[in-house]
């Protein structure tokens, strides 16, 4: 085998698993707010066992890949400069078996079916055209569904909690979308769910039924978008868009998705929590599904909750998971 780049050797171990045959996985997150590259590294201490990870390179690029939705081949070159660490990182000998793929997120959902096409069918291409292994269906958008459950699945693996009753529920502020899930215990709970927000899967011989329900465009930067009534056309104008939930002399602006929004507070001088308030209460009111059983539930927030939560000195920043 060929070593990895000197540089990418500290965070693939591979000498410590050297006797075993290393087996590499390229998987990409295209998000609303950026596309993130992952390389793991795998041993299998016998054929059949499960793949114990051994280490994972992480890189990402901004803005997210949906922000190209008029120049899918541009996007596409994101992907081909982070494709190009991979094969810095995985030895050329492995490269026709690393398997890579690509999932899609809530900026993708919000897109026109054409120009989400577009740009997947332009990933295709640059996954075709590298030295990896590509497997049918490895480019495609991941439904809110599917997004709720497997942060769902992490959370309680990660934490010891996927057998027994003491599973957590978990909370996803993504940029254009938000997952709420969890394993209902009440059968009252059961009852009132639509059969769209439950799903049922199988995993490690255990049945599971979890209540998940993703709102699409209630994601941090989406629904901030919602708040100021704001439009990629009127933002293109120049226009600023105003909200009591500025300071009435504030003038900024924001980019998002490739577009610069000009934003500011409101010329009547009026401002504050209530009329801020007001103002979010207007794009949720309506929308939301709440079940009693949350309330006693416990619940894992990440994502933006997490970066929200440490910028607002709520929680400390946890250095060694921000990695
Ligand atoms: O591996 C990752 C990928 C994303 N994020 C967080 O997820 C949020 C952005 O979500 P994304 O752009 O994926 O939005 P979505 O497409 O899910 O709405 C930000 O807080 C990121 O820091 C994270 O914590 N780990």
């Amino acid at each position: 085998d060929t070593d990895p780049a000197p540089d990418l050797r500290s965070v693939l171990p591979s000498e410590v698993n050297s006797k075993y045959n290393t087996i590499y996985g390229i998987v990409f997150d295209a998000g609303s707010t950026g596309t993130r590259i992952h390389i793991y590294t795998f041993h299998q201490r016998a054929a059949g066992s499960p793949l114990e990870l051994d280490g994972e390179i992480f890189e990402s690029v901004k803005p997210g890949l949906s922000a190209y939705a008029n120049q899918p081949e541009k996007g596409a070159d994101a992907v081909l400069s982070l494709l190009q660490l991979a094969q810095d990182a995985v030895p050329s000998s492995h490269w026709q078996k690393t398997p890579l793929i690509l999932k899609a997120t809530a900026g993708f959902r919000l897109l026109p079916v054409h120009q989400a096409e577009g740009l997947l069918s332009e990933v295709r291409k640059v996954f075709n055209s590298s030295p990896f292994l590509v497997p049918e269906n490895s480019v495609t958008i991941l439904d809110g569904t599917d997004e709720g459950i497997l942060a769902w699945i992490t959370v309680n693996f990660l934490t010891g909690r996927l057998h027994g009753d003491h599973s957590v529920g978990t909370l996803d502020l993504g940029g254009a979308s938000t997952q709420i899930t969890f394993l209902p215990l009440n059968k009252a709970t059961l009852d009132e769910t639509p059969q769209e927000s439950l799903a049922s899967f199988e995993l490690f011989n255990s049945t599971y039924r979890l209540y998940t329900r993703s709102y699409l465009g209630l994601g941090l930067k989406e629904a901030r978008l919602a708040v100021l009534e704001a439009s990629v056309s009127v933002a293109q104008q120049e226009q600023t868009f105003r909200s009591h939930c500025f300071p009435p002399a504030l003038n900024g602006s924001w980019v998002f998705s490739g577009v610069t929004y000009r934003y500011g507070g409101h010329s009547d001088g009026l401002t504050g929590f209530h009329l801020c308030y007001s103002e979010v209460q207007r794009i949720v009111v309506g929308k939301l599904h709440q079940v009693e059983e949350i309330r006693h539930s416990p619940f894992y927030a990440f994502s933006y909750y997490y970066d929200r939560a440490v910028d607002s000195s709520l929680i400390g920043e946890c250095h060694v998971c921000a990695a």
